[in-house]
């Protein structure tokens, strides 16, 4: 025999005597186990107490022997029980033994295999650790809801038939009757291939496992299958194919995790493996006996023989043959003992093979029994985690229900007092509507009065209307006679006019200028009927005064209101189709600007006679607005050297033209364009006067207004003209001093002063011939002097007796122009009746 054999009957002798003598172990194969997989069962069932258990809080790496301690009572047990199935109530009892008798009698309603008590006290932990994996494994599977009638037993359960379940009773089936000790070895020992065969072909039979998966057992399958003796009856061979079936499947399927059903099938398969190994070690045991028993028997005989043989020589015959005949027969032992022992070596081997099988295949099922628990452990912390997860969740929603509780109730009061402000808003309504409705019904009877007094003012105003219509017809026979007498206004004005003489001249004293205060005046009278008397500081006698007389005069305190008021009657015949001419002559500094412009930045105040006298047009023209429609153009030129310069060019350039009427014409509709326009010739005379050295005092400025009139009841078309003019300074410059742009500017102005004045004296002479060509200045005023022309000359004097000399040319030269009227023969007829006709035509104006 080797030494592995002589291993397994040694193990077998210990654990077959300690059975005999009454000891409570049994042969368990899970001695052979590795030590590593039991230790991390105990740990993974001690995780598993410890979550249903919480209080149990046992050391995870606790020994076997640790685990006995906790478990030995029975309390912890009920307590798993009560956690598992809180339905029941297991109750503590007043032992331990009746404790764990409670917890047995639960595995034998459960169907799982349980163990004894005996194990619990002094026993292997291994069937302990086994009854709890499966309880574990039952309700992690199946929720708890476990069949009592599920009926998995455990072999040798002392419940179990032990004539055919019993742990160490030989149940082969039919393999039993041939391992009787009387049955020959070689039959009971190996059965032939053939035999393997049937019974494995029968197995497979009885489970139909044929063509299906063991994974598709249902567990009513497994547990009849489990039932019967199925198991029992199968070869050896077959439920190694099973387990290897089941394996093979697992991996192929890649899932470690073994349904219960099958892990069962698989664990009662291995124990049916370990127990015909535990049987066959036993018989090997007994035919052992037997054949040193038999040797024992022919060694003694053979002594017997030997003993004979020294006695007489036919007993030694006799008994030669007799050991001859022993000897052939000890031989024949020895051959059979030889090929028994061999047969045992043989079988030891396949037993060392099958352990080797066993071990591995329990080791691959711990592996994936690990895995599975592995992969259990973490679902559970999945699904602890999931679980956390949702009362987190559940306390969410709970703080959600809560706020919205909060809110119902915030909601609610507010829609109270709403419903409260509502109802007392209702109350006013209701009030005001009462209120109203009170006003109402008032209304409706001052309504029904007022109608009655409508119908009676209707009534007194149709009489009213009826008395009206025969008075307007009487006016619109008055007015057919209305454009008869604004004609013969007009006719009367004009003849006014020629009364006073077409050839105006008014003298103007400007004051001293600030800082002129220690000033000698050279004038010394101004008359009310416009005479004027100067003198000569440095003369006596009757050449120290001089009188002179003009249509009016004007002192240093008269403002610019009063001036233009004596102006206003010649603008306002400008728009019924006249020429009118203004135009201011002085020495330079006597006020010629101030008078016909005003002074810089001036306000509405101080303007002076161009801008009024554009305001004027304008508002009479508005005011003419039903009878005639107006046409309102502009010009403003500068004659300096007698060259025309465009004032209004826009871009500021100083165009020069040979002929006045060259210059650009811009139409106007209101006195703001007028002065946007008079701006912008200021600008550009200004932008000469820096480049020229204060050209504006030797040059003649010109602005020049056409008015196109048409009447709207008669259709004719007037046209008048009205020319501003502001005279470049009339002081005589020397020719013997003056050279050069002087001694030309000055030849200039001397030559167009002179021509004006010859033409105007012309014109007062009534000559046939009239010098208008002499001059730029003439020829532009040609159509506003003569003829129907009405000419003002506004004549400036500087007051101080340094300019005495140029005042006595300035009023000589106006003089000539005024003096040889015959303005001073008609004056004489200006009368009442003058004074009337003016005050006519001023009333027909203001209609
Ligand atoms: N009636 C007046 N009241 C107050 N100040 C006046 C009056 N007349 C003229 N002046 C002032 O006298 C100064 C000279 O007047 P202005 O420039 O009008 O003279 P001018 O004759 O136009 O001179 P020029 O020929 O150089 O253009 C200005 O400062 C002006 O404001």
């Amino acid at each position: 025999m080797n030494s592995a054999s002589d291993n397994l009957i040694a193990q077998y002798r210990r654990v077959h005597s300690s059975r005999i003598s009454g000891g409570s172990e049994v042969f368990d194969p899970t001695v052979i186990y590795n030590k590593d997989i039991e230790s991390n069962q105990r740990a993974i069932l001690v995780e598993w107490m410890n979550s249903t258990v919480p209080s149990l809080n046992f050391p995870v790496k606790a020994s076997s022997e640790q685990l006995r301690t906790c478990l030995i009572d029975g309390t912890v047990l009920l307590q798993i029980l009560n956690r598992l199935r809180p339905g029941f109530s297991y109750k503590e009892g007043s032992s331990r033994s009746e404790n764990v008798k409670k917890f047995l009698a639960c595995m034998d309603e459960l169907g799982i295999l349980k163990f004894e008590l005996s194990d619990l006290e002094t026993g292997s932990m291994k069937n302990v650790m086994d009854c709890l994996s499966t309880l574990r494994a039952q309700f992690a599977y199946l929720g708890g809801n476990l069949s009592p009638t599920s009926g998995i037993t455990r072999f040798g359960s002392p419940r179990g038939d032990a004539s055919s379940n019993g742990h160490f009773s030989p149940t082969f089936g039919e393999e039993k009757r041939k391992f009787s000790p009387e049955a020959k070895s070689q039959q009971a020992l190996e059965p032939s291939a053939a035999s393997m065969h049937r019974v494995g072909h029968k197995f497979h039979e009885v489970f139909q496992l044929k063509q299906g998966r063991f994974s598709d057992l249902s567990a009513a399958k497994i547990s009849e299958m489990m039932k019967s003796n199925s198991l029992d009856n199968s070869p050896t061979q077959s439920l190694l194919s099973v387990v290897n079936g089941i394996l093979d499947e697992s991996i192929e399927r890649k899932s470690y995790e073994i349904p219960h059903r099958v892990a069962c099938l698989l664990r009662k398969v291995v124990q049916e493996i370990e127990r015909r190994i535990s049987t066959q070690a036993e018989h090997l045991r007994t035919q052992n006996n037997l054949f040193k028993a038999r040797e024992e028997k022919y060694q003694s005989r053979i002594r017997v023989l030997e003993a004979l043989a020294s006695g007489t020589g036919e007993e030694r015959g006799a008994v030669k043959d007799q050991l001859q005949h022993l000897k052939i027969e000890k031989s024949k032992m020895e051959g059979e003992k030889r090929l028994e022992e061999e047969h045992v070596a043989k079988l030891i081997i396949e037993r060392e093979q099958r352990d080797l099988d066993l071990s591995t295949l329990k080791q691959e099922l711990e592996l994936v029994k690990e895995t599975h628990e592995l992969r259990h452990l973490q679902m559970e912390a999945e699904v602890k985690g999931a679980k956390a997860g949702l009362e987190e969740r559940l306390k969410e929603l709970e703080l959600l229900l809560e706020d919205s509780r909060n809110q119902v109730k915030v909601l609610s009061a507010y829609s109270e007092s709403k419903s409260k402000t509502f109802n007392e808003k209702e109350d006013i309504f209701k009030g005001f509507v009462e209120f109203q409705f009170g006003a109402l019904q008032g209304m409706r009877f001052s309504c029904k009065s007022i109608k009655q007094e409508i119908l009676e003012v209707q009534k007194s105003y149709t009489e009213e209307f009826n008395g009206l219509e025969v008075k307007l017809k009487a006016l619109i026979d008055a007015t057919g006679d209305y454009h008869f007498v604004v004609a013969e206004n007009r006719r009367m004005f004009n003849e006014l006019q020629e009364l006073k003489g077409n050839i105006r001249v008014y003298c103007r004293i400007r004051p001293f200028l600030p800082g002129q205060v220690a000033k000698q005046t050279a004038v010394e009278y101004i008359g009310e009927n416009g005479e004027v008397a100067v003198v000569n500081p440095s003369k006596q006698g009757k050449d120290r005064r001089r009188n002179f007389k003009f249509n009016k005069v004007f002192g240093p305190d008269s403002t610019q209101a009063e001036v233009y008021s004596d102006t206003q009657p010649l603008i306002r015949s400008v728009l019924d189709g006249f020429s009118v001419c203004i135009f201011a002559y002085g020495q330079t500094g006597s006020g010629k600007t101030y008078t016909m412009t005003g002074p810089n930045g001036a306000s509405e105040e101080d303007w002076g006679v161009n801008y009024r006298a554009l305001n004027d047009l304008f508002k009479i023209s508005l005011s003419r607005g039903g009878s005639f429609n107006y046409e309102i153009q502009v010009q403003m030129v500068e004659i300096y050297n007698e060259q025309v310069h465009d004032l209004l060019l826009i871009d500021g350039s100083q165009k020069k033209y040979p002929f006045i009427s060259d210059a650009s014409m811009h139409p106007v509709t209101s006195t703001s364009d007028v002065l946007e326009l008079m701006d912008i010739g200021l600008r550009n005379r200004a932008v000469g006067a820096t480049s020229m050295n204060e050209r504006s005092s030797r040059s003649h400025s010109v602005v020049s207004i056409h008015v196109r009139g048409k009447d709207l009841h008669s259709g004719a078309a007037l046209h008048g003209n009205l020319h501003l003019v502001d005279l470049a300074g009339s002081e005589r410059v020397d020719r013997s001093e003056a050279t050069g742009d002087r001694l030309r500017e000055a030849q200039h102005i001397n030559r167009s002063l002179s021509a004006l004045g010859d033409v105007i004296f012309a014109l007062a002479q009534k000559n046939s011939h009239v010098p208008y060509r002499n001059s730029k200045l003439t020829q532009l005023l040609q159509s506003s002097l003569g003829g129907q022309a009405k000419t003002l000359m506004f004549v400036q004097l500087n007051p101080d007796v340094s300019s005495y000399s140029e005042t006595i040319s300035t009023l000589k030269f106006a003089e000539r122009v005024s003096g040889v009227e015959l303005g001073a023969a008609r004056s004489s007829k200006e009368g009442r009746d003058a004074r009337e006709l003016m005050d006519q035509v001023s009333f027909t104006d203001v209609i």
